[in-house]
């Protein structure tokens, strides 16, 4: 297993936000990740990226325990919702960032950023500043500037979840595409119920700091906890009023007629 999570509990104060978290993810994979707000959606990915500490429990990465491993050692890239892109820099170099840290030579850096912005669909855009980019442009800048590096793991904290619908459903295949193209290993927080199924390989469902992760789709479908079934039940019920709507109409008519 590539990562594994193994007895984390965190509490804040006397508030337990970890309960007891166990679960592990192979290389390569999505695993989504759904949970009702204030759960401990982030704190567990803050945890896992290095940025708070568990109380107890263990992290590995490639059989390697990096609990006490520094965040920026780790290889891991946290991304979030209102990820900020460095304002004085252009797409291009926003990109580079992590190349040029790493002092990559720079024909290779402008090959490989070159290539990024062309996966990204952002053709045209190189020389642009941040403040004259779309809200999906600058969302995607920000995944070139976090996949450029090869993370080993990739956390997604709500990414798209300031986006229109369109565009958000744009950027949900994108990522998939890039997922691929990039071999990915990634966790995919969201409060959307059709983003988890649609871009998890796997899917988890937090609830008061306890993650589970079901076996298949199905089981997450069918399971009352996630939601689903309720999600289904709404849009039937649209479906049978729609039927009986022009029974009525028909039944008032005859009524009137009588
Ligand atoms: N640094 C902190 N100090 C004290 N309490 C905190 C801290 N960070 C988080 N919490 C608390 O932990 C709980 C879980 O927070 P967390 O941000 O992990 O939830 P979440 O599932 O990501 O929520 P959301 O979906 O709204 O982002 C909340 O009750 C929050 O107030």
């Amino acid at each position: 297993m590539f990562l594994e999570v193994k007895n984390i509990k965190k509490a804040f104060h006397k508030e337990q936000v970890i309960s007891l978290l166990n679960f592990t993810l192979e290389a390569h994979k999505t695993l989504s990740i759904l949970g009702k707000s204030g759960c401990g959606k982030t704190t567990m990915l803050k945890i896992i990226a290095g940025l708070e500490s568990p109380d107890s429990g263990d992290i590995l990465l490639n059989s390697l325990r990096i609990n006490e491993q520094a965040p920026e050692k780790r290889g891991i890239v946290y991304l979030y919702q209102e990820d900020l892109l460095f304002p004085h820099l252009t797409v291009f170099e926003n990109i580079a960032f992590g190349l040029r840290i790493k002092k990559v030579d720079k024909n290779i850096i402008a090959e490989k950023v070159n290539t990024m912005i062309q996966r990204l669909e952002l053709e045209g855009q190189a020389d642009k500043m941040p403040h004259q980019l779309s809200g999906g442009q600058r969302q995607r800048v920000s995944f070139g500037r976090a996949i450029i590096t090869n993370p080993s793991l990739l956390l997604l904290d709500e990414p798209f979840g300031s986006l229109d619908a369109g565009t958000r459903t744009r950027m949900q295949l994108l990522f998939k595409k890039l997922a691929e193209e990039f071999s990915i290993t990634s966790l995919f927080v969201t409060h959307d119920l059709k983003e988890a199924i649609l871009m998890g390989d796997e899917i988890g469902y937090m609830e008061k700091g306890n993650l589970k992760v079901y076996k298949d789709r199905d089981s997450f479908i069918n399971d009352p906890m996630t939601g689903v079934q309720n999600e289904i039940s709404f849009w039937d019920s649209l479906n049978t009023k729609k039927e009986n709507e022009p029974m009525n109409e028909e039944v008032k008519i005859k009524n009137e007629t009588e």
